[in-house]
């Protein structure tokens, strides 16, 4: 028989840290070992002997959460939102030094959501203009969202392959942010409302038409396949993995 797969979760009584603890449990080939939350000693993950650390933490502690683990040979599956192109740096540089050791960051784990960035990619170089809507639960702690940031610079690449240039907008006046935060050059606009999960339209607008792209987490456990499957895979895979599509037969 297989030997099971020892995880800890970073995180662990948290929105998302609870469903991953719900998941691992009833996976197949996985065993959680230890559950770590704020004020927890991190070492709890080595005295358990985990082999992958789910981390479901917060944007401000999850670096450190990672040159620990890193450090000390443990695998990530990081969901925790907040990285730039200077963090994933960081991190691939810590990785150079333990040549063993994957991590996969995934600003999205929902199948749908990761679609819906690849048709963003697709449709972003024939439509002049772009803008990003996300929608989350009024508790979430940043914004805009770590895929609305993500979507955005896929879109932002894709353009600018296509040679496009700025979306076209007169606007003078933009008063409180009106208009929304930019990434890349593209426009995001982030909405807090109770009754929501995690929700993203991506709306296109070219010569007479417009093409939205919607995706909507209705609950978190929509993110739970993705999260087993990196789980699985990042022990056979070493160094830095950006994104749940690198995983998938897309
Ligand atoms: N990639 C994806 O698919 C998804 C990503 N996310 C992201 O995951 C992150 C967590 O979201 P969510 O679960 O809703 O947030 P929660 O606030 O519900 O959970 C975060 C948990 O982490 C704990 N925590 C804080 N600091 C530490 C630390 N240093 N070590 C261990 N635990 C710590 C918090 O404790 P305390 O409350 O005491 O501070 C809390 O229990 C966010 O960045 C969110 O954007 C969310 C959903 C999907
Ligand atoms: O905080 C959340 O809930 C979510 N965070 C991630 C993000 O910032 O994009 C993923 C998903 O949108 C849910």
């Amino acid at each position: 028989m297989d030997e099971l797969i020892r995880v800890g979760v970073l995180g662990a009584r948290g929105r998302m840290g609870a469903q991953v603890r719900a998941a691992v449990e009833a996976a197949d080939g996985l065993a959680l070992v230890a559950e770590v939350d704020e004020d927890d000693p991190r070492s709890a993950l080595v005295d358990a002997r985990a082999q992958v650390v789910v981390d479901f933490t917060h944007p401000d502690v999850v670096m450190d959460n990672l040159r620990y683990c890193v450090e000390q040979g443990l695998h990530c599956v990081v969901g925790t939102s907040g990285f730039d192109t200077a963090r994933l740096d960081t991190l691939a540089g810590w990785l150079a030094d333990r040549p063993g050791v994957g991590v996969l960051v995934a600003p999205n784990f929902a199948l749908g959501a990761v679609l819906s960035m690849r048709f963003a990619e697709l449709a972003a170089r024939f439509y002049p203009s772009v803008e990003i809507i996300e929608l989350h639960h009024p508790n979430k702690a940043d914004a805009p969202s770590g895929t609305a940031a993500h979507t955005a610079r896929l879109v932002a690449r894709a353009r600018a392959e296509a040679g496009l240039g700025r979306s076209p907008d007169a606007t003078t006046h933009d008063e409180d942010g009106a208009r929304g935060a930019l990434v890349s050059d593209v426009r995001v606009h982030s909405v807090r409302l109770s009754g929501l999960i995690a929700h993203q339209e991506l709306l296109f607008g070219g010569e007479g038409e417009t093409l939205t792209i919607r995706h909507d987490s209705l609950d978190r456990t929509s993110f739970m396949p993705g999260v087993l499957l990196a789980v699985r895979e990042i022990v056979g895979r070493p160094g830095l993995t950006v994104g749940l599509e690198n995983l998938l037969p897309l």
